[in-house]
């Protein structure tokens, strides 16, 4: 899959293909409908298939304070779009000027000039544009001016719901780890790689695998029973997702892991971790004493899940 950042970056010889424009946080089934059609579309027509996203993304350059945590990152979501099939993925720099252009320019300076699309496929409920003026039936007499199909994608309702990315943050913000992972068509999970922490975990009997999250946000906070998963292999674990009160950090979120059983140096690693059950929220605790005492009982806690679950159902 090519990766093509900025308008300015589009070569003559990205003109032509089917395209579809959105967010697409989580990649989740809605998504993958979407992009399971453009697939047939640009077989079809014989042409690259090209998913257009933004960063950051309109809520987040609108409203940073309250946009929501992104399900996933840029590089999985990339990853998760070429597992897709997705040919190209043009990425616009949502800013002062892409917000202020009007549907009819974004048609003409994105859709006809840029990538001289040929087919578009959109949720029946897309907008973009200035003011969010621009909808499907704006987009399907442009096509007619300017000699491209528009095709309103089918709804995908899961128990009669639109699955949206709003819907997956909320089956994580409320623990269940099962309608996210029906949302999503797999389990949510963390990727990354694993940075050496403040070395106290070693102290509290528990050795962690720090995973870094930059500055990332994250949609889910709390003690979790997780798998992870390290070069093909998946190992039981159990995960602090937060920003660690009682040790006072430096506020922003981190994510640790301990595994079951494992013994080895993780440094430098990169995991992916699933997440399957909340144990607890985060709690500051008076001491490193109840803090420990109360990581051991997460840990039996997790052991005693992972010994009564059959672990061929999430662990390889
Ligand atoms: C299963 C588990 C549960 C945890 N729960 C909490 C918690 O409730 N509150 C908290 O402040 N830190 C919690 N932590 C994070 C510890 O504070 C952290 O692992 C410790 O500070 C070690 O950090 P280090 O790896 O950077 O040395 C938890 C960690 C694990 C592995
Ligand atoms: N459940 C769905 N069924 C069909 N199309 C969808 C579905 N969800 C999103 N789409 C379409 O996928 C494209 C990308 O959607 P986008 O990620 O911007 O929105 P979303 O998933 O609804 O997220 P949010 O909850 O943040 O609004 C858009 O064309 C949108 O209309």
């Amino acid at each position: 899959m090519q990766l093509v950042r900025g308008l300015h970056n589009l070569r003559p010889q990205h003109r032509g293909c089917v395209a579809t424009i959105g967010n697409f946080d989580g990649v989740h089934r809605g998504h993958q409908a979407i992009l399971e059609r453009l697939r047939e579309r640009a077989l079809e027509l014989g042409v690259p298939s090209c998913v257009v996203i933004f960063e950051p993304q309109p809520r987040e350059f609108f409203a940073p304070e309250t946009a929501p945590a992104r399900l996933a990152r840029l590089r999985d979501k990339l990853q998760l779009l070429a597992d897709a099939g997705v040919d190209r993925v043009l990425c616009l720099a949502f800013n002062q000027r892409l917000c202020k252009l009007s549907a009819a320019e974004f048609v003409d300076t994105i859709l006809v000039d840029g990538l001289g699309v040929q087919h578009l496929e959109v949720g029946d409920d897309f907008r973009f544009g200035c003011d969010r003026v621009g909808d499907f039936d704006f987009l399907q007499q442009a096509g007619v001016m300017q000699k491209f199909t528009v095709e309103a994608a089918q709804t995908v309702e899961l128990d009669g719901v639109r699955i949206s990315s709003t819907k997956v943050r909320d089956a994580l913000a409320s623990a269940d780890f099962g309608l996210a992972e029906r949302l999503l068509g797999r389990p949510f999970q963390i990727a990354g790689r694993v940075l050496h922490g403040q070395k106290l975990a070693r102290q509290l009997g528990t050795p962690t695998a720090n995973i870094q999250l930059k500055r990332r946000r994250v949609p889910l906070t709390g003690v979790y029973l997780v798998s992870v998963e390290i070069d093909g292999k998946t190992w039981p674990g159990v995960a602090n997702i937060g920003v660690r009160p009682t040790v006072a950090g430096d506020g922003s979120a981190h994510l640790e892991v301990h595994l079951l059983d494992y013994a080895g140096d993780l440094y430098g690693r990169r995991l992916t971790v699933a997440f399957h059950h909340k144990l607890r929220d985060e709690q500051r605790f008076a001491s490193l004493e109840a803090l420990k005492t109360a990581i051991n009982a997460d840990v039996a806690a997790a052991r005693a899940y992972w010994l009564g679950q059959p672990l061929k159902k999430s662990l390889k």
